[in-house]
């Protein structure tokens, strides 16, 4: 009973990671599954596939080491989050797929909702602003849009949840219909202040509060499940940014962390008090245990490690995402060039939805090395954004130090831009699945198999820090160049 089971449900495949005792990786299983885009802006999964993949990444690395349910002490479940499903309380059908983070469909339902006044109300409340990136407005499209579902959800026949909840549902075979209060946070129906769902809220998206789950602590008890064939305890549950917080143990208020995977996500921890953003952060929870939440200001970037997609599969000029610090180290540093990778908007501190990718600087002597360099350099340039806004939203970050994580954050060149463009401090810790890990945590602390958490952050391992060497005035003319190529793909300019 010393290994713990993560569940990692992300937004392209489901991952269980097996961790032993000593809170090392001794197991992985991958699968991808199909993204489905019926519609301009619309993304969608298959509710069927999100499980599928679940349980047999689940029962594959239990099984590959030769592992059964009594050697697994516990749970722990992180997730894509604000990802919205339906499904019926007793047959367990869902009653559409599941509509993604990324969707766009609920944009003219938003911009009506702000044109009446109510955003202030929202955001005051949830801590979010009035985007169709959160579950709220998705799952007013659910029950105005699918035959039936509005009188079934008032009937009490339906039930919403994200994707934790709707695994915590599988797994325990309906028994529990609950989440955590970091996913519970990304739904735009939880006052964050009271700790609970907000019936006005509710009422002013349609959303009968019947069907919302119970909304518990991130180290709780969650129900057991038979999927390995014996009863096995689900402990742990966090959106994947917030486990990522946990994982890299920025417990402290004023400690920062940067993901950085498809999009990059930075979270700063402030506190037990959330934070209004008056520059367009998101305020959240970080993690809640023993019934207290601490919160953290939120800057989510839409395109990161996609821009290295972008080069690999839409320009060709790489053969992979790793080829593209050496290239960039040949670019001709006299060349400054500007990618803006507006491909799908920007998001924060801008939120401009209509905004599309520009490159601004060309040259005759521009090539694939150039390109590579500003499109990493367009993610340190982003990062700095983000950071700009929290230091006005808190009054100055002070001596922060970065911790980064994510498949990029591989990316040695970049690590160092990003230090050179803050001027600050950027730390890489040895263990880089920091989702995972801190998903597992918080299930082997519930379970006792674990450190405390003042034990835990000091496992905490650093692999790299990378320093700042650039002068502060290529600093400031570089960011400066941001900024203004920032400004002339806005498409609306102050
Ligand atoms: N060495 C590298 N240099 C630059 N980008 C990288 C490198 N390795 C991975 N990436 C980028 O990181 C992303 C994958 O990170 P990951 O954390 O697995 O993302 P996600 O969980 O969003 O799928 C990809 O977009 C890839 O292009
Ligand atoms: O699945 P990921 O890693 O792309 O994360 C998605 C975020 O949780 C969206 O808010």
């Amino acid at each position: 009973m010393t290994h713990i089971l993560a569940i990692d449900q992300g937004t392209t495949s489901s991952r269980a990671i097996l961790f032993d005792g000593a809170m090392k990786i001794v197991g992985t299983a991958q699968q991808e599954f199909p993204q489905h885009f019926p519609d301009s802006g619309w993304v969608e999964h298959d509710v069927a596939d999100i499980w599928r993949t679940v349980e047999e990444t689940c029962r594959k690395v239990v099984a590959d080491k030769g592992l059964t349910a009594a050697d697994i002490a516990g749970i722990g479940i992180t997730n894509q989050r604000e990802t919205t499903l339906v499904w019926d309380r007793k047959t367990g059908d869902p009653i559409h797929r599941a509509i993604v983070w990324q969707d766009r469909r609920t944009a003219r339902f938003c911009e009506g909702l702000k044109a009446e006044g109510h955003e202030a109300m929202v955001t005051e409340r949830t801590g979010l602003l009035l985007d169709p990136y959160f579950s709220g407005t998705k799952l007013n499209w659910l029950l105005e849009n699918v035959d039936g579902a509005r009188a079934r959800a008032e009937a009490g026949e339906l039930l919403f949840g994200t994707v934790d909840s709707y695994i915590i549902w599988k797994l325990t075979g309906g028994a529990v219909h609950a989440t955590d209060a970091t996913n519970a946070c990304r739904t735009m129906l939880y006052n964050i202040h009271e700790g609970r769902w907000d019936p006005e809220v509710c009422k002013l998206l349609g959303v009968p509060m019947g069907m919302l789950p119970e909304v518990r602590d991130s180290a709780a008890e969650f129900g057991t499940t038979d999927l390995l064939g014996g009863a096995v305890p689900i402990l742990g549950v966090a959106g994947d940014q917030q486990a990522a917080t946990v994982g890299q143990a920025c417990f402290g208020k004023g400690m920062l962390k940067s993901t950085y995977g498809t999009g990059c996500f930075a979270l700063l921890n402030v506190g037990d008090a959330p934070v209004a953003s008056t520059h367009r952060l998101l305020s959240t929870v970080a993690y809640q245990l023993d019934g207290k939440p601490t919160y953290a200001l939120e800057g989510s970037i839409f395109v990161a490690g996609a821009v290295v997609q972008w080069l690999r599969d839409g320009l060709g000029i790489i053969g992979k995402a790793a080829d593209t610090g050496p290239l960039a180290e040949k670019a001709d540093p006299q060349q400054r060039l500007y990618l803006v990778p507006a491909f799908t908007g920007l998001g924060a501190p801008y939120w401009d939805a209509d905004a599309r990718g520009a490159i601004y600087g060309l040259t005759r002597g521009s090539g694939p090395a150039e390109f590579a360099r500003a499109a990493l350099e367009s993610v340190g340039y982003q990062t700095r954004d983000l950071l700009e806004a929290m230091a006005l939203d808190v009054g100055g970050l002070g001596e922060t130090v970065l911790r980064v994580d994510g498949g990029m954050s591989a990316s040695d060149w970049s690590m160092q831009f990003l230090s050179d463009v803050l001027g600050a401090p950027v730390d890489r810790p040895a263990v880089l699945e920091t989702t995972a890990l801190g998903a597992a945590w918080l299930a082997g602390m519930k379970a006792g198999v674990y450190p405390d958490q003042d034990g835990f952050a000091r496992q905490w391992e650093l692999e790299r820090r990378f320093e700042p060497t650039m002068s502060e005035e290529e600093r400031t003319a570089r960011y400066g160049g941001w900024r203004d190529a920032v400004r002339r793909t806005l498409t609306q300019r102050d």
